[in-house]
């Protein structure tokens, strides 16, 4: 039996027409403000897409760059500035950001408000205790296709995360107890892993580790909603190839889970429309909006 694909590339374009139709709705257009420092090309084709989808969805997009050597204080003036712009509802801050700047310290003069990425301390602690806030996108993602993979109510689902990183693993964790399940969090130091993850009804690995979880690791049916995005050598495309792979083997974990995101193709897409849907909430949060329906 081989599982279902979970097709995170048409789950996210779900996503953002329904933010497009949400913000056809809104008495004004959400702004997103999306920084960038410095000239990595991989950030350059990110921020182009993230500038593009969000224009696509209705958004206002602007794009701040600064150059590499840019001070601390520079970045930092920057986002007090769009802190203070009425127009903007979001900030992004691209990471990482050129050596020798701080990106803790940046992240954290970031308004909880318009923390899109949901990073601050204030977001995290909102999102740990429960209350309303931003939540981070990736694992945001991570949630919505495990309920397109088990339906809407994943109460009493054992899910187990593979990773316990600030941006994915221990938000998922939070995200997914909030929905009612019964999270355990693995990591690298976590006693019979293949075991703790055979029991796992939902099994996210974030761990950054290509393929490291095989399918004798998945209970059969179980969901596995793979976050791990890594560039791999590829020789059988020819010499010095590269392709995408999960932290999941591919192939073994499909022939027992009974559901499975791709990589690409899965989580990843999943996380821009998240940050799409972000900015809708952050803007209906900041100017007093109800937050439109299918959101
Ligand atoms: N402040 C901030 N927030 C971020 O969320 C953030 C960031 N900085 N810096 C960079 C990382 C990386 N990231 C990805 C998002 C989508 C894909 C994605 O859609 N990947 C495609 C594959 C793309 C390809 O083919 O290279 C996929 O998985 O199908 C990948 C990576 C968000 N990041």
């Amino acid at each position: 039996m081989a599982a279902v694909k979970i097709d995170g590339t048409a789950v996210a374009a779900d996503v953002r027409s329904a933010v497009a139709a949400a913000v056809s709705t809104l008495p004004g257009q959400p702004c997103l403000a999306v920084v960038l420092v410095g000239e990595d090309p991989a950030s350059e084709v990110y921020v182009r897409n993230k500038v593009k989808m969000t224009q696509a969805a209705g958004m206002v997009s602007i794009h701040h760059r600064l150059p590499a050597d840019a001070t601390q204080g520079e970045v930092e003036s920057l986002i007090e500035r769009l802190n203070a712009d009425p127009d903007v509802d979001g900030i992004l801050l691209q990471l990482p950001l050129p050596k020798g700047l701080d990106a803790d310290a940046a992240i954290e003069k970031i308004d909880p408000d318009k923390d899109v990425d949901g990073l601050t301390e204030v977001s995290a602690g909102r999102l740990s205790l429960g209350k309303p806030g931003l939540r981070p996108c990736t694992p945001v993602g991570s949630v919505i296709l495990a309920k397109r993979a088990l339906g809407e109510d994943l109460s009493g689902k054992h899910v187990v995360v593979i990773g316990r990183s600030i941006l994915v693993g221990k938000p998922a964790a939070l995200l997914f107890l909030a929905e009612n399940c019964t999270v355990t969090i693995a990591h690298s130091r976590t006693a019979n892993l293949a075991e703790v993850c055979r029991g796992a009804d939902i099994l996210v690995p974030a761990v950054g580790r290509p393929e490291m979880v095989r399918g004798d690791w998945v209970k059969p049916g179980a969901a596995v909603i793979d976050v791990g995005i890594n560039r791999v050598p590829a020789p059988e495309k020819g010499e010095g190839k590269t392709k995408l792979v999960g932290d999941a083997h591919y192939e073994s974990c499909a022939e027992v889970a009974g559901f499975i995101t791709p990589v690409p193709g899965g989580v990843g897409p999943m996380t821009i429309a998240c940050l799409l849907r972000n900015t809708v909430l952050a803007a209906c949060a900041r100017r007093g909006w109800a937050v439109p329906a299918g959101l």
